[in-house]
């Protein structure tokens, strides 16, 4: 399999005819290789861009007909769910049963932003002043170019996608050079449903070479980031020359609050999914647990318990529970968090290492591992290992939880358990958090805003505020009975 680029509505190779070889986390087979572009590349991707914006009947076709049309790409997705999943698990190294749970999830974010696009028909104001009417509507912004990361390859693509083509933008977007499969399978999508040249642009290559210029180009008018918060905070500088718009979903180290009164299985089994889903490599893992003291040893040893059997394998293994990190660099990344977590002197429960078995030797896995004896101020608790490993530490008040909860760059997600629910509720009313989940774990769909407080980033994704982070407001105000205003003399 290749993948190339799709520029001004033509499948094309990039510029200097480079390519890269895109591999498989579980054995480090070549699946496939994409086009791997320049700067000249994504030049002329916003350029593109730029001119079906400015000159292209996107933006003015009705919101109804746009509506449709991302409909439509959902309804591909839906129909290509079994092959747009086996290319996930193949590309990411996840299991199948969790690919094919983000294809529904795809399919229901464009459906959703299909059925928004043609909602907001305005506002009508009470102008105060006479003989006067007073509107507020809602615009496309223009260019937006979007950049997605690797552990949700095109989950993370579809949240920016189709809202700000609902919203009549047209837009640039550069998977995670690692894992561009299924993304450049949906622009297949897009050129069947008959999107006109220009409005829809896919790039492919690194960040520093094809994604730079992204959020750099006085062309583009929004660039929407989802990814790592160093890289994030690149892109906001480099997005200041023109000071176009910014979205950004960076990393978290997210809380998951056990209180002693909470259903201890549904706790343990929740706080095991909390971290370890996606071997940990999910932006809201729950990778800090905070139990209360006196449950602590008992939940921890049927923590530890249960981690030493999560299954490692192959995606595809119908028994596997868990699948590789992504890559041989993110793993040895991951290892280094662990030598820290020991130096830092945090005790080791289970896990450290790399897992022995034969067949998982050519996979980039790790054990599930735990931490117990942490304290906050340890780098292992504060920084985001992006891996399956769990750092655990106590409380024994309310307030205790609450202040080593939010003692944290990161604002992104957090969970308390608890069979108190006014006291949950409390407790969620405090975190400083985009998502609280009160006696779960993991939950987000297209109908709820995602997002981050502090340094998770800001913008929100999906819910109706998802839609109206890729438009701009515009009053405009109406005198029916103009008259000369006779200030000046
Ligand atoms: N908040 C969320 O919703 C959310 C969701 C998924 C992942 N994430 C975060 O993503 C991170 C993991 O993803 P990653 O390792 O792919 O992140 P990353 O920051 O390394 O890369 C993300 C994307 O940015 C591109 N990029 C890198 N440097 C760039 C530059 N200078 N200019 C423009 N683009 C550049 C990459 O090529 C990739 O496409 C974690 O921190 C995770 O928490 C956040
Ligand atoms: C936003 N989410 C949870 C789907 C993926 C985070 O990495």
């Amino acid at each position: 399999m290749h993948i190339q680029m799709y520029i001004d509505g033509e499948w094309t190779e990039a510029t200097e005819g480079n390519k890269r070889e895109i591999i498989n986390p579980f054995n480090q087979e070549v699946i496939a290789t994409a086009s791997e572009g320049t700067r000249s590349d994504s030049e002329k991707a916003i350029a593109a861009a730029r001119k079906a914006c400015d000159e292209g009947s996107w933006a003015s076709t009705p919101a109804s007909e746009r509506g449709e049309m991302v409909r439509l790409v959902g309804q591909k997705i839906k129909d290509n769910r079994e092959e747009l999943a086996h290319l996930e698990t193949l590309d990411t190294g996840k299991t199948l049963e969790e690919s094919l749970g983000d294809m529904d999830d795809i399919a229901n974010v464009f459906f959703y932003f299909a059925g928004l696009a043609d909602k907001d028909g305005g506002e009508v104001i009470e102008s105060p002043l006479p003989d006067s009417t007073s509107k507020v509507v809602r615009e496309p912004i223009g260019v937006c170019t979007q950049i997605t990361p690797w552990n949700y390859p095109l989950l993370q693509a579809a949240w920016k996608l189709a809202p700000a083509l609902a919203a009549g933008n047209t837009l640039v977007i550069k998977p995670s050079e690692i894992t561009p499969l299924t993304t450049a399978k949906v622009f297949e999508f897009f050129e069947e449903a008959g999107f006109p040249a220009g409005v829809v642009n896919l790039v492919l290559g690194t960040g520093a070479e094809v994604g730079a210029l992204l959020s750099e180009s006085n062309d583009v008018d929004l660039v929407s980031f989802t990814g790592g918060i160093e890289t994030g905070k690149t892109i906001m500088q480099a997005a200041s020359g023109n000071v176009k718009k910014i979205a950004l979903e960076l990393g978290g180290k997210n809380p998951n609050i056990v209180f002693a009164d909470a259903d201890f299985e549904t706790a343990v089994d929740q706080a095991l999914n909390a971290v370890f889903f996606h071997a940990g490599q999910v932006c809201s893992a729950g990778s800090r647990l905070l139990v209360e003291e006196s449950i602590h040893d008992a939940f921890v040893e049927k923590l530890v318990e249960r981690a030493a059997w999560i299954k490692l394998g192959n995606g595809f293994d119908e028994t596997t529970e868990s699948g590789p990190l992504i890559s041989a660099e993110h793993r040895e990344k991951v290892e280094r968090y662990i030598q820290i977590g020991l130096d830092e002197g945090a005790t080791l429960a289970v896990g450290g290492k790399r897992p022995e078995q034969a067949d998982l030797k050519n996979g980039f896995f790790l054990e599930p591992t735990i931490f117990t004896n942490c304290k906050n101020d340890m780098r292992i608790v504060q920084e985001e290992v992006f891996g399956p490993v769990l750092t655990v530490e106590t409380f024994t008040t309310a307030d205790e939880a609450i202040a080593k909860a939010n003692d944290t760059i990161y604002g992104l997600a957090g969970a308390v358990f608890s069979t108190d629910i006014d006291k949950a509720e409390m407790v969620a009313g405090k975190l400083r958090m985009g998502t609280v989940w009160i006696n779960d774990f993991h939950p987000y769909f297209a109908q709820a805003p995602w997002g981050g407080y502090k340094q998770s980033g800001f913008g929100r994704e999906l819910g109706k505020i998802g839609l109206e982070e890729y438009t701009e407001v515009k009053h405009i105000f109406r005198n029916k009975n103009p008259q000369p205003v006779g200030w000046f003399k």
